[in-house]
């Protein structure tokens, strides 16, 4: 697994958006061809998506033949609702880019029958024929989508029961009450994501530090189900210097070592 340690949240998301857009780019996505991503919500991926704005506007990248699958949403809140996915990734990231309405997919909280809902979006994924990369963002506890602690590894996507953890944590977006964050969500299982050709993970700020030294330096534990990715073929985590605070010393400067040309230049754009 890459370890990608930035300066900084800004140099961070440059990073990341430099690397998405420099997949796309070489991939030359046509209609018959399209890049598959799959995309996060959170405070994580914001940089992210808008230094990739940014990059469409200056014509350097487009999603006209891209596909996208986000990880999660939550269970009855209304499309329109300001903490609803699908409100911050148009609100955020699609609505200032040339993407396709059609090749938006997020699931769909609110449909009649949830398990359902949650078959159709594996074999959704399956027919464009898997995901090429999957970002992300991980939760406090090391959670990955809404892959809470002790959740399977080999999940596929389903309905998850939120933990007090965090409800708690994402209480700042609702008023800071508890009360009105839903209880469970529907999210693309461990297995959904390590199936992706590779996967990027941001990590970010002193109170990923935990999770961070978790997935690096300790194993593969369903309690952290980030640590998954330390199984996977093409797995990178791009963080920033904030977030290594629990990671030893020597671990740092090794990952620093390796990865030193990445850091010193942004992937480039062809
Ligand atoms: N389901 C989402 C995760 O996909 C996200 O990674 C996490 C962290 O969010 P943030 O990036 O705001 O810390 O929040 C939620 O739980």
């Amino acid at each position: 697994m890459r370890i990608i340690i930035q300066e900084n949240y800004q140099a961070l998301s440059k990073w990341v958006a430099y690397y998405i857009a420099q997949k796309i780019n070489r991939f030359n996505p046509t209609p018959d061809k399209p890049y598959v991503l799959g995309l996060p919500t959170g405070s994580s991926p914001l940089g992210t998506y808008q230094e990739l704005i940014q990059l469409y506007k200056q014509g350097k990248v487009s999603f006209e033949n891209v596909i996208t699958f986000n990880m999660d949403e939550y269970v009855g809140l209304p499309e329109d609702h300001p903490q609803s996915y699908h409100y911050f990734m148009w609100h955020n990231f699609f609505s200032h880019i040339d993407i396709k309405k059609e090749n938006v997919h997020i699931l769909d909280g609110n449909a009649p029958d949830l398990e359902k809902e949650c078959e159709a979006y594996e074999e959704k994924i399956k027919e464009v024929g898997g995901i090429h990369l999957f970002l992300g963002g991980i939760g406090p506890d090391g959670h990955i989508a809404f892959n809470e602690p002790g959740s399977s590894l080999t999940s596929r996507t389903r309905i998850k029961t939120l933990t007090y953890d965090t409800r708690l944590a994402n209480s700042r977006f609702f008023n800071n009450d508890i009360n009105q964050v839903p209880k469970t969500a529907l999210t693309v299982g461990v297995g959904t994501i390590m199936d992706a050709r590779e996967v990027v993970i941001i990590i970010s700020g002193y109170n990923k530090a935990r999770a961070l030294q978790k997935v690096v330096e300790e194993g593969v534990n369903h309690m952290w189900t980030v640590s998954m990715l330390q199984l996977h073929r093409k797995a990178m985590i791009v963080c920033d210097d904030e977030s290594t605070m629990e990671l030893k010393v020597g671990t740092v400067k090794y990952f620093k070592d390796i990865e030193a040309q990445a850091l010193s230049r942004l992937p480039e754009l062809d």
